[in-house]
């Protein structure tokens, strides 16, 4: 059994990201990033200090707009308008979820497709259903880039991904269908999902419900992908995958904490880097 190890992998990438960034200052390019937060989720307040620490870490920089959340779409629709024209800006993400008043898909078509860093913008999205390059969504970047780094074969290998979400489920589907994959994208409504995963060389886990994948449903030797990031009964980081279970059958895993997290945060930052990079040319 190999685990995929997130951490490690992220470790690596960030050493090469910050040469990188050392170089863009030399030419005096100082990459910054904004990241939009409207509320107080309490894992959303954790997403975000990792996100700084590691951003700074790098020598990015980072501004942090913050909001209530009772806000308004205008308000933040003109906040993200104001960030798209300053040239200093490389970068801007918004932290989900929403507050619930507000349709996250207004608000996130405001963002310049050409600073999306977190690749959500739906014309981001499409260029992965037409196959042209373009910013990804880090979660399911993060995932393609672990499962080439351990040479896990994907043509025509039969994938389950379970869970159909705008930011992870349907974009790995759609990579893993560009990758040649045989993808079927299961949700709550599948019928007879067991007798489907258990058909599966590759199994996607993105439903965010703790522990929930058991080795009964697990074909021996799968690759098992766990993006869940939940908390169980007694409180702890668990994923979407019991772990020791499913580990014990599968050929390869993710564990929760230290793999699909670290790959999402490694993504964003090259994808920041990427965008100032780009901004070389536009100098
Ligand atoms: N590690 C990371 O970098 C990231 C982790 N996450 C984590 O990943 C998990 C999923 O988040 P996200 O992608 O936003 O998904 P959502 O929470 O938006 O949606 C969950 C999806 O799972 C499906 N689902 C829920 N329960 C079941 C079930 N019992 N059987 C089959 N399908 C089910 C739902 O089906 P239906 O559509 O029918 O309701 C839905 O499509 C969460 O734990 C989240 O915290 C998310 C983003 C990044
Ligand atoms: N627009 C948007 N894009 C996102 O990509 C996005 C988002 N909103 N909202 C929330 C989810 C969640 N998410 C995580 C990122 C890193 C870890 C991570 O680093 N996890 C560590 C553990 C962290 C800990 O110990 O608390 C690990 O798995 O090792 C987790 C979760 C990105 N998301």
């Amino acid at each position: 059994m190999t685990i995929l190890d997130g951490k490690t992998l992220a470790k690596k990438m960030t050493t090469t990201l910050k040469q990188r960034v050392a170089a863009l200052q030399q030419q005096q390019i100082q990459p910054k990033f904004a990241v939009i937060i409207a509320g107080t989720d309490p894992a959303s307040e954790i997403y975000l200090r990792n996100k700084v620490r590691r951003a700074e870490r790098l020598g990015i920089e980072v501004a942090v707009f913050r909001f209530p959340a009772n806000v308004t779409a205008t308000t933040l629709i003109q906040q993200i308008q104001q960030l798209n024209q300053d040239a200093a800006i490389h970068a801007i993400m918004l932290e989900m979820p929403l507050p619930k008043q507000l349709d996250s898909q207004t608000i996130i078509a405001a963002i310049d497709p050409a600073k999306d860093a977190d690749g959500i913008h739906p014309l981001n999205l499409g260029r992965i259903l037409t196959g042209q390059p373009g910013l990804l969504p880090n979660t399911p970047y993060g995932i393609m880039q672990l499962l080439q780094a351990y040479q896990i074969p994907l043509v025509g290998a039969n994938a389950v991904v379970v869970g159909r979400s705008t930011i992870v489920g349907k974009p790995i589907a759609a990579l893993l269908t560009n990758q040649h994959a045989t993808v079927t994208l299961a949700h709550s409504r599948t019928k007879d999902l067991t007798g489907l995963l258990q058909q599966a060389d590759l199994i996607v886990a993105a439903t965010g419900q703790p522990e929930w994948l058991h080795a009964n449903a697990v074909k021996a030797g799968a690759v098992v992908i766990d993006v869940g990031m939940n908390q169980n009964a007694a409180g702890q980081l668990v994923g979407d995958v019991a772990y020791d279970d499913v580990a014990a059958k599968a050929g390869a895993i993710t564990p929760v904490p230290g793999g699909v997290g670290p790959m999402t945060n490694v993504m964003l930052m090259t994808q920041i880097v990427a965008l100032a990079e780009g901004s070389q040319a536009n100098a």
